[in-house]
């Protein structure tokens, strides 16, 4: 069998998604759960685009062991220099470059001929060298670049010093057939090809992403770059867990395998979808809370005598087990402290005693504890930034039929003080809302508002992911609790923090200079 490198870039990629912004916290806890999962290689960012983006790639280079850990650069030093800062105490500092070498990028984008395209990927190379023990090179837009022109730049990145080599299909335009044989072009037609690793990395705008991806490990890939939900730019890109369950339920066909730990798939989907706030349709292959449900007679007849008729992965594969309920409110703290662990939480011994004050008193509102409710619930607590932000204390919503709904808000500040504030709204979040943009020192808009159970029942807990706008950045956020109204009001203000501490990044930045 074949060893495929599994790529991960949910955190640079994914983040591209229209919508998402993740602050380092969030990154660094996705990255852990990533490691966990047995990527090979962790995407962490683009360290040149921001001073957040910066710290976060080197808070991560600096905490994952496993995995390797890389970010993305452009064709310049200053890219390639910011990339270094960032990852330069990581294991193995791993670069990615890229520049593209399609006609319609390089005239109407780069503005260059392909000349001097060439010769900026390879200085970009040879500098980035020097730096970096691998340098990985992608040809953006890659698939519809001129094959001869492909090559001849691949064959002079190699030498100078590019050890993988990255075919992006960047506008998600190329067949599954057409892919395949163009891997089998450059294997052929690229004469140091030998040395390298060779890469995919596939858009979904026509919905061919994971087949493509496919087609190139059946035509010599040896990487393949995807993302956790198949998040990214604009339609997204590979969903890493359906390539990674189909390269093993079809290793009979592929002969093909990758180091994943295919059971922490599950929770990776349900970290990803809550901190990105980008819920999984319920019919996603392998993820969506539909893959695995039979609602026929015919088919659940066929499962009920044998599961293989209708079922071709098993649930516990992915990490799913048909018998979640596994917590409750006779439970003690050493269940409690080893089930958390098992979740990948190691929280402080104070921390663990307040998370299990929280477990049982929502133990004692909800019948049936699902590791999915724990896990929401963990992280939510999990996610709150290391520095003072708004914490909300109390919400409090009078809501009759023919009476206007009023909220009642109290919140900490960053500095300590207590403050409250009441106001109505045309309905009981609309006052929520009106009440919180009252107290919140900066104006903003929302732009959009959803809410999702965890888990099935009456009593299933609420999820709230907010969009927020301010001066045409956008800030998601997401807050968990049993009542919608407490979630709703958690997830605006944990949004309005990332408002709150982008701004006081502006405002030291602005200072500083
Ligand atoms: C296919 C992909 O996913 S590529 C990755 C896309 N990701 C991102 O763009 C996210 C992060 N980006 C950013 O934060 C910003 O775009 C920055 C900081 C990188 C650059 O910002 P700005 O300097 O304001 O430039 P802006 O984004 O407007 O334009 C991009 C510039 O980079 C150039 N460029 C694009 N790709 C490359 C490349 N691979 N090598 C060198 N230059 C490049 C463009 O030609 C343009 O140059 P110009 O200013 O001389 O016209
Ligand atoms: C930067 C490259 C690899 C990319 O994301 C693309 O071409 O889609
Ligand atoms: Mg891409």
């Amino acid at each position: 069998m074949r060893k495929i490198d599994i790529f991960d870039t949910t955190l640079r990629d994914g983040e591209q998604s229209a919508g998402v912004m993740l602050t380092s916290q969030e990154k660094l806890e996705i990255a852990k759960q990533l490691e966990r999962l047995g990527v090979d290689v962790i995407e962490a960012g683009f360290p040149a685009a921001s001073k957040g983006d910066q710290e976060a790639v080197m808070r991560i280079a600096q905490s994952i062991q496993s995995s390797s850990v890389t970010g993305l650069a452009r064709a310049s030093k200053r890219d390639i220099d910011a990339a270094w800062e960032a990852l330069k105490y990581s294991a193995e500092p791993r670069i990615h470059l890229f520049i593209a070498t399609s006609p319609i990028h390089m005239t109407y984008k780069l503005k260059k001929t392909p000349e001097q395209v060439l010769e900026d990927a390879v200085s970009s190379v040879r500098y980035a060298k020097e730096r970096f023990p691998v340098v990985q090179w992608s040809a953006e837009d890659a698939c519809r670049s001129d094959r001869a022109f492909l090559a001849r730049i691949m064959e002079n990145v190699i030498n100078a010093g590019a050890s993988v080599i990255n075919i992006p299909d960047t506008v998600g335009y190329i067949s599954p057939e057409e892919y395949g044989r163009l891997f089998t072009y450059l294997r052929e037609n690229v004469r140091n090809i030998h040395q390298v690793k060779l890469s995919a990395h596939c858009h979904d705008d026509l919905g061919l992403a994971v087949a493509n991806s496919l087609a190139a490990v059946e035509n010599g890939a040896d990487q393949i770059e995807c993302t956790i939900n198949g998040i990214g730019e604009r339609a997204g890109n590979a969903s890493l867990e359906e390539v990674a369950v189909a390269l093993r339920i079809r290793s009979d066909f592929y002969q093909a395998q990758t180091n994943l730990a295919l059971q922490e798939i599950s929770r990776t989907s349900q970290l990803v979808s809550q901190l990105t706030g980008m819920a999984v349709p319920p019919n996603k292959a392998v993820v969506g809370k539909n893959a695995f449900a039979h609602e026929s007679g015919i088919h659940q007849d066929g499962v009920l005598k044998e599961r293989s008729t209708y079922e071709i992965i098993t649930p516990e594969l992915v990490g799913l087990s048909s018998n979640s309920l596994v917590l409750g409110k006779h439970s003690g703290r050493h269940a409690f402290r080893e089930h958390i662990k098992r979740l990948g939480f190691i929280p402080a011994e104070d921390k663990i005693n307040e998370l299990f004050l929280q477990f049982k008193s929502l133990a004692d509102k909800k019948k049936e504890l699902t590791e999915e409710d724990v896990y929401a619930l963990l992280l939510d607590h999990h996610m709150r930034p290391a520095v003072p932000v708004y914490e909300l204390l109390e919400v409090q919503v009078s809501y009759g039929t023919n009476n206007i709904p009023t909220a009642t808000v109290k919140l900490e500040t960053p500095d300590g003080r207590i403050i409250q504030e009441a106001g109505t709204g045309s309905g009981s979040v609309d006052a929520i809302y009106h009440t919180l943009d009252k107290m919140m020192p900066l104006a903003f808009s929302l732009k959009d508002y959803r809410l999702q159970s965890v888990g099935a029942g009456r009593d299933a807990l609420a999820q709230v992911h907010v969009l927020l706008e301010k001066d045409t950045r956008e800030y998601n956020g997401s807050g968990t609790a049993q009542d919608v109204l407490e979630a709703s009001a958690k997830a605006y203000v944990y949004a309005f923090n990332k408002v709150w501490m982008s701004e006081a990044e502006e405002e030291k930045k602005r200072a500083s200079v």
